[in-house]
């Protein structure tokens, strides 16, 4: 028998409603049954052709609580959000019940939304070719009683109050594809809390933090925070090991698949616990970002005068062997600097100075950037970064064949497939298939395949959108040294990012932007809690998530 004060934070908000109150015991204390879960998974096997990838999975989700659950990339964390939600069929055996309803296996889409569960997907599920009102409404649009046609008023109004809930204003009528990271991640959020019911069921959010930078975290957060209050729950999907020990109520652990640590108490544990649950090892620490290896007579990459959409006349420069970071709020300009400088999006003035020669940034087309030696990692991988229907080996040698001298040249198969091997291994991709498409890649697996991609081309001038993204904190210590290693070989890296923490792993200097332009520069002791200011001007980083007695 648990007594009242002894139960998690997430319990005791919810006692009175939760939990049945039996006849009072003879020392007159009430005694409790515990809750029904708000989610409840027994027995949960998965398997595809003979691959096995969750292994007799049991999780339980407590009203009202924040259920973080972690893993290494591959460890099969999606995969259980898309059984949940219908898009995988589960190996026979398997229980889901939701608030003590079973549900009918497979999971049907529209039965588990009946019952309150609400998703974001880890690619958020978005239809780019379609507005914000229509993504946010679609398969929720409602008609007039009268006239049988859409109340688009009314449907304006209801997105409209989902976005100001979440602190955002998102343009109703542009096209998801035109968006930014952030925005896209924010569409797709608000989609889901608008399908949420207050006080039961649970959302489950798959890596949706990934692309929000600090002060929309913070924000969401206070959100999550004010929908378990109403009992609730939230499954977290994360690699940001920061909000399960700020925000989390309980973790549950997966490694290859089977559960390692089932609803553990978040109290009293740190990063570096989580981090041994999830590898099963210690993570030694990073080394220390060694000092930049820049050569007397290295000759710096020069960009000068560079203006176009976002910023206005910057002029910076980058040595080989450094690595450079820009950052600042959404809007202010930096994360706008990897798409003009690679010929992505058009720039109206501007150069950039390589050892190879001068090049207009006006009129500058991608495959004339990469042929000048600048390559771009850019963000959001499944949208810009990688065909998803091609294998590995095709994504990661795509830039070599496609480069225009060598497309004359007959392909050599295998030099090609031992290149990608090597990167393969170098990067630590799992599992080690050349020949499987992308799209059956993990998350952080495929942003791996998307470095290798590029690491291949030996850039001169290597630019990277938020590189680490949705990556585990194991393979973020991989590609940190693979992306360090690249610079060590005579590459100047830009890294535009809106991570603290990636960047003061990263970075030997950075630019911090406001308003199109270079406010500051960071040099010397680049720890998150000093770039987080230099962002906010005076800010701080607040916890996610106040802790509740
Ligand atoms: N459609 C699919 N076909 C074949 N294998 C798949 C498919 N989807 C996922 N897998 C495999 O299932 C395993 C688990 O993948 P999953 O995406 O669930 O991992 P994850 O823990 O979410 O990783 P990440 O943190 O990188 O997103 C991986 O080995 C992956 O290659």
């Amino acid at each position: 028998m648990v007594r009242p004060d002894r139960l998690p934070r997430a319990v005791q908000r919810t006692l009175g409603r939760q939990v049945t109150l039996s006849q009072p015991s003879e020392a007159g204390a009430a005694t409790l049954s515990p809750p029904v879960p708000r989610l409840s998974v027994e027995s949960l096997w998965m398997t595809f052709a003979n691959n096995r990838v969750l292994r007799d999975v049991a999780i339980d989700v407590r009203p009202g609580e924040i259920h973080g659950l972690i893993g290494q990339n591959g460890s099969g964390k999606s995969t259980l959000a898309k059984v949940l939600t219908g898009l995988y069929t589960p190996d026979p055996g398997a229980s889901v019940a939701v608030d003590g309803v079973p549900l009918q296996l497979p999971v049907r889409p529209d039965e588990s939304r009946a019952r309150g569960v609400a998703v974001v997907h880890q690619s958020l599920g978005l239809v780019d070719s379609e507005s914000v009102l229509e993504n946010m409404r679609v398969g929720r649009l409602t008609g007039s009683r009268f006239l049988h046609r859409i109340d688009w008023r009314r449907e304006r109004q209801a997105a409209t109050d989902v976005f100001e809930r979440l602190g955002r204003s998102v343009p109703l009528d542009a096209k998801v594809g035109t968006l930014r990271e952030e925005e896209r991640a924010t569409v797709a959020i608000a989609r889901a809390l608008q399908d949420a019911h207050a006080g039961t069921g649970l959302i489950i959010f798959d890596e949706s933090t990934r692309a929000l930078g600090r002060r929309s975290l913070e924000h969401f957060f206070q959100i999550l925070d004010e929908i378990v209050a109403t009992g609730t729950a939230v499954l977290l999907i994360t690699h940001r090991l920061e909000e399960i020990v700020d925000a989390a109520d309980r973790v549950t652990v997966l490694r290859d698949g089977r559960v390692v640590e089932s609803g553990r108490e978040v109290v009293g544990l740190n990063e570096a616990d989580l981090t041994a649950l999830m590898l099963g090892r210690n993570l030694d620490d990073l080394d220390r970002r060694e000092l930049p290896v820049i050569a007397a007579d290295a000759v710096p990459v020069r960009v000068e005068g560079l203006t176009g959409l976002g910023v206005t006349d910057v002029s910076l420069e980058v040595a080989p062997g450094e690595v450079l970071g820009l950052t600042g709020l959404v809007g202010s300009g930096y994360e706008d600097i990897p798409y003009l400088l690679s010929g992505v999006t058009p720039a109206t003035a501007g150069s950039v100075t390589l050892p190879s020669g001068t090049v207009a940034l006006k009129g500058l087309s991608p495959a004339t950037a990469i042929e000048a030696g600048i390559s771009l990692v850019p963000e959001g991988r499944e949208f810009s970064g990688l065909a998803m229907n091609l294998s590995a080996a095709e994504n990661a040698t795509f830039p070599e064949t496609s480069r225009s001298k060598r497309a004359l040249l007959p392909i050599r198969r295998g030099p090609e497939s031992d290149r990608v091997a090597e990167w393969m291994n170098r990067l630590d991709v799992r599992p080690r298939a050349p020949k499987a498409l992308v799209k059956t890649f993990s998350g952080g697996n495929q942003q791996k395949i998307l470095l290798a991609k590029w690491l291949a081309t030996a850039p001169m001038l290597f630019i990277l959108h938020e590189p680490t993204q949705a990556v585990d904190v194991g393979a973020r210590h991989t590609l940190v040294a693979a992306i360090r290693a690249a610079a060590r070989d005579g590459r100047a890296i830009i890294v535009a990012g809106s991570d603290e923490n990636e960047l003061a792993l990263l970075c030997d200097r950075i630019l911090v932007f406001g308003d199109g332009v270079v406010r500051q520069e960071l040099t010397g002791d680049l720890s998150p809690d000093s770039i987080v200011e230099a962002i906010y001007t005076n800010g701080s980083r607040s916890r996610l998530r106040q802790p509740k007695l």
